[in-house]
């Protein structure tokens, strides 16, 4: 696996999810900035080594509360980026220390641990990060060039032996190569590395490498909503454009593929790993991913749990026949749709997939449901549903419905995901009987 969820974001998959770092020294200042950056980020980051007060450890409390608060649903990363790293002076045992008691607010989801402040150090660190449930992102920072190819690799490397969850990479060009240098590792690694990568190479010259992750293997780029944290940072907004442009280009050059028969639909409930499958179904065929969740997610400019929360499951179920319309109107390329787990509970919804495309069904049992998703808080029909049970029952509610949508059936228990991709692949070439 190559990608992590957090907060139902996931990290890895699709379209690079944009971190706006915020830069503001006052504690005011920062909730403010935090709260106005929120709507076109995934993610925010509070670089602490912006913070006036950042050694008094009562008001980086009292900030991180305020900030959670701010950001809602948005996963919360918390950086101090050391001087020899682009940011602020602190020793070493400060650096530890002011990481754990980050790590022991509660406040935040991820934190960034800088891999080279010292063995053991980092270790220790990166061990209270996970005791807490918080992800780590291991990162290395040269502002001066671009090392070699085989030493950005073992950086990354040393990153992932150590635990981090996520592995950054930032480096100054000198010149164009040095970009592709960059690139050409990120999209190595990112076939070698089990875990998602953020590379980036910096300045106006390595701009192209902030919006290109989709393509070469970086998960998250880093957007500015006021100052940049490090130079060649594109506005978020911006970004967000470029991004959404560069995906949907991808869509409209169109698949080269021999099957036919319209758009494949996952459907499932939630978990049985229909977005997990599209992606890996994308790898094998090149045929582009419409992640229905994540499309809504991004036109909304919040997440799932915030849309349910504030205009309520009617409102969602709407917004997603709305885009179901649209991905099956008159278009001449195929799509990899992964649909929401509610979306076959609509007849109006079922009439348009099979009318322009195949409905595969992914099914797991209630207890591999369980061990995969229990206790994710990016999905709201899963709130207060704590036991196999619960979900046993909620999926026993739906299942006429998702038997009576479905072309083809695939059962995902004890399988990966590049297993179910090819029976999948199989079952739509005709190899095997239709269900
Ligand atoms: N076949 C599988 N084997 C192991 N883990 C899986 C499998 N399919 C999905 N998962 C894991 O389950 C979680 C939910 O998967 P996801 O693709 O988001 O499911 P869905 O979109 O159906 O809700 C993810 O953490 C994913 O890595
Ligand atoms: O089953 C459901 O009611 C839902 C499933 C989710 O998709 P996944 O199945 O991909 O988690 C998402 O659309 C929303 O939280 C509602
Ligand atoms: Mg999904």
């Amino acid at each position: 696996m190559n990608y992590i969820t957090v907060r139902g974001v996931a990290i890895g998959l699709g379209i690079p999810k944009i971190c706006v770092p915020v830069t503001e020294a006052s504690g005011g200042d920062i909730v403010k900035q935090a709260g106005a950056a929120a709507p076109k980020a995934d993610l925010i980051e509070w670089r602490a080594d912006a913070f006036e007060d950042v050694f008094s450890k009562a008001s980086v409390n009292h900030v991180l509360k305020e900030l959670r608060t701010a950001v809602g649903q948005r996963p919360l990363l918390f950086t101090f980026r050391t001087e020899a790293e682009g940011g602020a002076k602190i020793d070493v045992d400060d650096y530890i220390a002011l990481g754990e008691a980050a790590v022991e607010s509660g406040c935040v989801d991820l934190i960034d641990v800088e891999m080279d402040r010292g063995e053991k150090a980092v270790l220790r660190l990166i061990d209270k990060a996970h005791e807490r449930g918080v992800f780590v992102v291991g990162s290395y920072h040269d502002f001066s060039k671009t090392p070699s190819e085989e030493e950005m690799f073992s950086r990354l490397e040393t990153a992932a032996k150590g635990g981090a969850d996520i592995l950054k990479l930032a480096v100054m060009p000198e010149d164009m190569n040095d970009v592709l240098r960059l690139l050409s590792v990120t999209y190595k690694a990112s076939g070698v590395f089990e875990k998602p990568l953020i590379t980036m190479s910096m300045g106006a010259m390595g701009s192209i490498s902030r919006v290109c992750g989709e393509y070469f293997g970086s998960a998250v780029t880093f957007g500015q909503s006021g100052a940049a944290s490090a130079p060649g940072q594109f506005k978020a907004a911006s970004l967000y454009h470029a991004l959404g442009f560069l995906h949907r280009q991808a869509s409209e050059i169109g698949p080269d593929t021999k099957l036919a028969g319209g758009h494949i639909f996952l459907t499932g409930f939630m978990g049985t790993g229909k977005t997990s499958v599209a992606y890996a179904l994308s790898k094998k065929t090149g045929l582009p991913v419409i992640e229905m969740d994540e499309t809504i997610v991004r036109r909304e400019g919040r997440s799932i749990p915030e849309i349910f929360e504030k205009d309520g499951e009617k409102y969602f179920r709407r917004v997603e026949t709305d885009l179901l319309r649209e991905i099956s109107g008159d278009r001449k390329e195929t799509f990899i749709v992964s649909c929401g787990g509610g979306a076959v509970l609509s007849e109006e919804n079922v009439g348009m997939m099979k009318k322009k495309g195949r409905v595969i069904l992914l099914t797991a049992d209630p207890e591999t449901v369980f061990s995969r998703i229990g206790g994710d808080t990016g999905r709201p029909n899963l709130k207060n549903r704590n036991t196999v049970e619960d979900m046993a029952a909620l999926m026993a509610q739906r299942e006429a419905k998702y038997r009576a949508a479905a072309d083809h059936i695939i059962e995902t228990d004890h399988k990966d995901m590049d297993q179910i991709a090819s029976e999948i692949l199989q079952v739509l070439s005709g190899q095997e009987a239709l269900c």
